[in-house]
């Protein structure tokens, strides 16, 4: 069967690409071997996000307990999960339909390359469909084009190695929990740490994360600033933080998970989630016969275009170097998927690519933070306002977090920043159009903010730069302010 174009994997990265193929004219199959919809919809954001927004309620609620709310809350931890499964099935359920009705044809399988331009797809065993309707036939397709968006797995730790039951992954965690256990340890203090800590505790759970690194969220997009709020809410609220710290040793007992410290502390958990990491799935792809190179830690080696080494063919999302988000998934996919259907002309660029995290207390960044943005040469300052003053956080008794903005002080670009606390994964969206405009710092001088809003709080953080610059009488951005001399 020929088409245009083949994508494998049906995760963020592979149906965003189907669609923006189909929407340029493309003919696109998409080929899936597991659960529609990838690790996004099924096991990650999707699910996550359905649970903590249950989990955030309860806090909010029981924030306000004798200021007008009365009766605290608590959550139902099997409940919440079966609401989450809810969740998700409906939308799974859609997502042929969805695709069909744009035209690309979905293929419930497994795909392996078997040339340049040649996939076979074995139909069989799919999670998709019930026992009557399996197939086991083979389906060879062909395009000139082929985007392969495979994703990742949850990384094993040796010394705690998962067996989905006292041991688990967050896989295990979303398909196979069901009732809530009185105590976790997270190994990782990273995204999944920090969430789905947060969330077991917002249950009910006694939690503990023990990080190898010097801070929770320890990556480079996330400044310090952010990291030691979001420890010092933990500590507030009860979650137990290690840093510098690992699982030494972990014995499998009959109701428990007996774990030594490298530091020679010893402690039993009901459970152990092990959250170190993700890593590329590749085998059984077909990838060295057709001579597809790797990065030495065993990703896919692209090029900005996202092509990889084999002409024709792009990988996208988790599967190849850079974030591991459906965000920069969804990013790459429509760069992929435009590049392959008329010709190599985009690059992907993740500084405009926003990371969000939610735990107790929301986390955005975007663009350059102020290390990077002096490591590449600019002249930055970081503009500040916190949240806990303005009439927003008032009117909802809740003030804890802050905005920063990066921008350069020769020309008010601009580069990035950090928003920490209620909605920024929203706000975030803000600051990022806002990098991308010309106008730097006028931006949001320029903007009518309703009121209250958190939002406005990004006036107030840049306010004492503006006036600087218009002193200067430089007039480097359009705009209403730089207009009018
Ligand atoms: C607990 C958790 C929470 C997360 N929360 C967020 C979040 O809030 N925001 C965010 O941006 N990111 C989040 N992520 C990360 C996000 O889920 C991933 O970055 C994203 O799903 C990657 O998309 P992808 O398309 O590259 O791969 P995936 O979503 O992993 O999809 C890959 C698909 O390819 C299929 N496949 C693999 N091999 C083959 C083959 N040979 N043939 C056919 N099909 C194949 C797989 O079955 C899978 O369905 C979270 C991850 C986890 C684990
Ligand atoms: N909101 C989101 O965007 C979101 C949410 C969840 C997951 N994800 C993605 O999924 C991927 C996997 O998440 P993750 O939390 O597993 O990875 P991560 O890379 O975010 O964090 C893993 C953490 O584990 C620590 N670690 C590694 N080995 C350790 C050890 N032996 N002992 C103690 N600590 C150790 C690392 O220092 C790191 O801080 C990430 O790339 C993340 O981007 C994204």
């Amino acid at each position: 069967m020929n088409f245009d174009l083949i994508v494998i994997g049906s995760g963020p990265g592979g149906y965003k690409a189907a669609i923006t193929a189909a929407h340029l004219g493309a003919k696109v199959a998409l080929v899936e071997k597991g659960l529609a919809g990838g690790t996004c919809l099924n096991q990650g954001c999707i699910p996550k996000s359905t649970l903590l927004h249950l989990a955030t309620l309860i806090e909010d609620i029981n924030d306000l307990q004798g200021r007008g709310l009365v009766g605290e809350v608590k959550g139902d931890f099997s409940a919440a999960m079966a609401h989450k499964n809810a969740v998700v099935k409906g939308i799974r359920d859609n997502f042929s339909v969805w695709l069909k009705r744009l035209g690309i044809q979905v293929f419930y399988g497994t795909a392996k390359l078997s040339g340049a331009q040649n996939v076979d797809v074995l139909l069989a065993e799919n999670a998709n469909l019930s026992a009557d309707e399996q197939v086991d036939e083979l389906v060879k397709l062909t395009a000139p084009r082929i985007v392969l968006a495979t994703g990742s797995k949850p990384k094993e730790f040796d010394i705690c190695p998962t067996d989905g039951s006292r041991i688990i992954s967050s896989k295990d965690f979303m398909f196979t929990l069901d009732h809530l256990p009185v105590s976790v340890l997270f190994v990782g203090g990273g995204a999944i740490g920090t969430e789905l800590g947060f969330l077991m505790h917002q249950f009910g759970s006694k939690v503990c994360i023990v990080e190898q690194g010097e801070r929770l969220l320890n990556q480079a997009r996330i400044p310090d600033r952010a990291s030691n709020i979001l420890e010092r809410k933990f500590k507030r609220i009860g979650i137990e933080v290690r840093k510098n710290a690992s699982v030494a040793s972990c014995e499998v007992m009959d109701d428990s998970v007996s774990v030594t410290f490298t530091n020679g502390d010893t402690a039993s958990y009901e459970r152990v989630l092990v959250a170190i990491g993700r890593e590329p799935v590749i085998t059984g792809l077909g990838l060295e016969d057709v001579g597809i190179a790797l990065t030495d830690d065993g990703f896919i080696q692209t090029s900005d275009y996202l092509e990889t080494s084999v002409p024709g063919i792009y990988a996208i999302g988790d599967v190849k170097p850079g974030p591991m988000t459906a965000n920069a998934a969804l990013h790459d996919a429509k760069i992929a998927a435009a590049n392959a259907i008329k010709g190599n002309r985009l690059h992907s660029n993740y500084f405009k690519v926003p990371v969000v995290i939610n735990s107790a207390l929301e986390i955005a960044a975007v663009g350059l933070t102020e290390d990077q943005a002096d490591e590449a040469g600019f002249e930055s300052d970081v503009a500040r306002a916190s949240f806990g003053g303005s009439g927003k956080s008032r009117a909802h008794h809740d003030f804890e977090g802050f905005i920063e903005v990066v921008h350069d002080t020769e020309t008010g670009q601009l580069l990035g920043g950090c928003i920490v606390g209620p909605e920024a994964g929203e706000q975030i969206h803000m600051l990022e159009a806002a990098c991308q405009s010309n106008r730097g710092l006028w931006f949001f001088k320029d903007m009518s903010y309703s009121h209250p809003s958190w939002c406005e709080e990004l006036e107030t953080a840049i306010d004492p730069y503006t006036a600087a610059y218009s002193k200067t009488d430089k007039m480097i951005f359009p705009g209403i302010y730089a207009d009018k001399p």
